[in-house]
């Protein structure tokens, strides 16, 4: 079982100790399990709350299992009031609950028997790239291959816990009960929340993977690196011999070449990241390694148990989760123009011609942000310059561009009442769409035509993780957009304020005169209100104080842009 971790700060230890302790106690035999913890991060706060938890278990794992609890991250479980799925509630297990959450409060220990728990701190030095979390995930399978060697992996983000503690069970069941079994890669689980704000206010969706995954490659040196005990152990995975590979008596013995296989320069000349493990060159190493082992013909199963496998934790507030949109677009962008795209797989791999449009559709997403932006200053321009885009209401043209409109929305619209959510819900993530598509994704495509140029790399940014986010409702700020100093901001506000001037301008009847006759009329006064209706989180910005304002540097440049945009508008009416 791997968890990755970057940043003490962004992902506070204790969110990593509870989806530790959450995977410690799935339902599998205990000398069974191993439990690796990667951090980027190197914090001695994250190893020192890991030691913490470790002690925790010893604790925490028999409890679960005697009286069969559901949710066994501590944070989550003792947020409600005592509760076992065992259908005996005795006053034994009120006053255990009790004193666990006692001990939850302020931690001791005892000892019996549990799954391994490793941490690792990979080595990193400034001229070797460490690739993000592509890399960590291959010190990790590394590692844990010298280690215990398990035939099936399992990742989760440090945020991720195990909300079912039948999963790996479930897991296995669906990877080995697939009709041919040889051919099946990995089970993935949608990503769900713990604590989601009511009507999704920022638009977050997203999935989490669980890689179970096969190696295979001829020359094993070149292929997996120098390490001897890696090497041997890959040839026996290779040939079918793994299962009496691991032995928990030689697991501290295997700890140099766990050190050996965690080094920065272990990778070097081999297939690490090409061939072999997570795929590198990607912000998305999810999902270009997902479409890497699709491309290659195999078999993937995707998995919606209820409950939830696993609950992460969604990002809120403006900045965290355009800063989520962005390294997303960047990351699925990278796949398009690079040699793993689709197309590629398509003709020269075994990626299936639907798989191939299904991959498509997100990873161009980036690109639509050009288009969108284009279609959201049009009314503007056409407003402040008195032209037209849309037909005049007596002509009947004028029906294509509302049958779309009205097609358009009603059809999202069913698809959010269909399966319950509200109509709040779906005009939430309508705006955020139209929000994330001109600030993050745009910048997404900046990023890339960065990086293809040779200018800068693309980084991975890690998502802010915190607790202090409430759920209430009765606090009216918890859905509430907030922003930064962040350029990310401008063109949305620059949109906004060319929007608001051009409906000045129209509603004032500062309008110059129409040159054919044909100004611009309700269509383009709509379709600006629109606009203004989607970025509403920002008009709200502009006059809000504190994090909920938009800062006075972002409003002057984009004021600046906006002038700009204007005075653009009336030189090209003049030629
Ligand atoms: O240098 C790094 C950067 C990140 N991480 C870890 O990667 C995980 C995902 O990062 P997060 O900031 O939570 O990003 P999300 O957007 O929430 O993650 C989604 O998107 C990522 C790709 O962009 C995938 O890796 C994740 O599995 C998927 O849940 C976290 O556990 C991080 O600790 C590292 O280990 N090393
Ligand atoms: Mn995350």
């Amino acid at each position: 079982m791997f968890v990755t971790t970057a940043d003490p700060i962004l992902e506070p230890p204790i969110i990593t100790v509870n989806t530790v302790l959450s995977l410690l106690a799935v339902d599998y035999p205990a000398n069974k399990l191993a439990c690796y913890v990667s951090d980027d991060g190197c914090s001695p706060l994250t190893f020192y709350a890991l030691v913490e938890a470790s002690k925790f278990a010893k604790l925490w794992v028999p409890f679960c299992k005697k009286y069969n609890i559901q949710v066994r991250a501590p944070f989550r479980y003792f947020s409600g009031p005592p509760s076992s799925s065992s259908p005996d509630v005795s006053s034994e297990f009120r006053q255990e609950w009790k004193k666990m959450k006692v001990i939850w409060e302020n931690t001791e220990a005892q000892t019996k028997g549990l799954p391994h728990l490793v941490y690792i701190s990979r080595e990193k030095r400034p001229k070797h790239p460490h690739h993000f979390k592509a890399g960590a995930m291959n010190v990790l399978s590394r590692v844990s291959g010298v280690m215990t060697n398990a035939p099936f992996m399992l990742n989760v983000d440090c945020d991720m816990y195990a909300n079912n503690p039948q999963i790996v069970l479930q897991a296995m069941c669906v990877l080995l009960g697939v009709n041919n079994e040889s051919d099946a890669a990995f089970v993935q689980y949608p990503q769900r929340f713990y604590g989601a704000l009511k009507d999704d206010p920022f638009g977050n969706q997203f999935v989490v993977l669980i890689h179970v995954r096969k190696l295979s490659g001829e020359d094993l040196q070149k292929e997996f690196g120098n390490s001897k005990v890696f090497t041997k152990l890959a040839a026996q995975i290779l040939s079918g011999l793994n299962e009496k590979t691991s032995s928990p008596h030689d697991f501290l013995s295997s700890i140099e070449a766990a050190y050996h296989v965690a080094g920065c320069g272990y990778e070097y000349g081999t297939s690490w990241g090409t061939k072999v493990g997570w795929i590198y060159g990607s912000a998305t190493e999810d999902v270009l390694t997902g479409l890497t082992i699709h491309g290659k013909g195999w078999k993937t199963v995707y998995c919606s148990p209820d409950p939830p496998a696993f609950l992460g934790f969604a990002p809120s507030g403006g900045p965290a989760s355009l800063t989520q949109q962005k390294r997303w677009a960047t990351g699925l962008l990278e796949i398009l123009f690079s040699s793993r795209s689709p197309f590629i797989a398509t003709i020269f791999g075994k990626l299936q011609f639907r798989q191939c449009l299904a991959y498509m559709w997100i990873l161009v997403w980036a690109l639509r942000s050009i288009p969108e932006l284009c279609y959201a200053a049009l009314p503007a321009y056409c407003i402040i310059t008195n032209s037209h885009f849309m037909p005049q209401v007596q002509e009947p043209a004028i029906f294509i561009p509302i049958a779309l409109f009205i097609i358009y929305n009603l059809y999202t619209l069913s698809e959010y009442l269909q399966i319950g959510l509200s109509v709040h819900e779906w005009w939430n993530n309508q705006r955020m769409l139209r929000i994330i598509s001109m600030t993050a994704r745009l910048f997404g495509v900046l990023s890339v035509i960065l990086k293809l140029l040779g200018l800068s790399e693309t980084m991975f940014e890690v998502t802010q993780k915190d607790q202090t986010t409430t759920t209430d409702d009765s606090n009216a700020n918890a859905g509430r957009f907030t922003f930064d100093g962040s350029s990310i901001f401008v063109p949305g506000t620059t949109i906004l304020l060319i929007n608001m001037i051009a409906l000045a301008i129209g509603l004032l009847g500062f309008l110059p005169a129409a040159r054919d006759g044909n100004g611009s009329g309700i269509g383009e006064f709509i379709c600006s209100v629109w606009v203004v209706l989607c970025f509403w989180a920002f008009l709200k910005g502009l006059f809000g104080k504190g994090k909920y304002g938009i800062p006075s540097s972002t409003i002057c440049k984009s004021g600046a842009l906006a002038l700009l945009f204007v005075h653009f508008c009336k030189w090209t009416s003049r030629i």
